[in-house]
């Protein structure tokens, strides 16, 4: 079974990793920065995007492994539209409720938990230790980084980075493309594409001139 990765950095090389391990026997990189890049780590790269939509006939599975989520998604689409068998990564020890679905294309790392009658979208990133607990919605495209802890029906939209270690009260709704900063302690509704830092959370506000 060949896996073929596009994006080979940090986070592609522990998509690789729980690749391996949930039983992809060959995988594989293409990264834009080829022919300047040429390993992974212990991964080889073998071409660009262009390279990867040409050959991919000879792959089982493509995933997209770029942290940036507007990348991903333009990159995720453009390959779906090429026909790609985009597949998810599913770390061994990640915990996933029966009950709980899991879009296409979405890498759940190690120790990360996702409890009964949550819903992860296309695309996604539900980090290592990351906790997404019962009856979550996790927009196509977002990130929940490590050790980050989504309480009992949180609600993120599409495009949304929840930092690491950041903490979300129950019930509450994150605006599509928002951002929560590393430790921050969510209590009430984000708003769409602000950034929010702090315990309790409040909106990072823009730089003046
Ligand atoms: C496996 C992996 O690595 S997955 C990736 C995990 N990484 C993360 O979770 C990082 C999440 N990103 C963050 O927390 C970032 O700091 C952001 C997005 C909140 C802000 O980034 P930027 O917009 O670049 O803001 P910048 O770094 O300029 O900081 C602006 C101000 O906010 C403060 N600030 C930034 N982040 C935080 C935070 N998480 N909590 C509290 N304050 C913060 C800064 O100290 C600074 O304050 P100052 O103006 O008084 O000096």
């Amino acid at each position: 079974m060949r896996l073929a990765i596009l994006g080979a950095s940090g986070h592609g090389k522990v998509v690789a990793d729980a690749a391996e391990l949930a039983g992809w026997d060959q995988v594989v990189f293409f990264d834009d920065a080829w022919p300047g890049l040429k390993e992974n780590g212990p991964w080889r790269v073998l071409g660009d995007t262009s390279a990867l939509l040409a050959d991919l006939a000879s792959f089982d599975g493509v995933v997209v492994a770029i942290g940036n989520n507007r990348i991903r998604q333009v990159k995720q689409q453009a390959l779906l539209a090429a026909g790609a068998q985009l597949c998810s990564v599913i770390h061994p020890s990640a915990v996933i409720s029966t009950h709980a679905t899991v879009g296409v294309g979405t890498a759940v790392f190690a120790n990360a938990v996702i409890n009964a009658c949550a819903s992860i979208g296309e695309g996604c990133i539900v980090n290592t230790g990351a906790v997404v607990e019962h009856d979550c919605g996790v927009g196509d495209f977002s990130h929940v980084s490590p050790n980050a802890v989504l309480a009992g029906g949180v609600k993120l939209g599409p495009l949304v980075w929840v930092g690491g270690c950041a903490s979300v009260r129950q019930l509450v709704e994150v605006g599509g493309g928002a951002t929560v900063g590393m430790g921050a302690v969510v209590t009430k509704d984000v708003p769409a594409s602000v950034t929010v830092v702090g315990n309790p959370a409040r909106v990072l506000e823009p730089l003046k001139d």
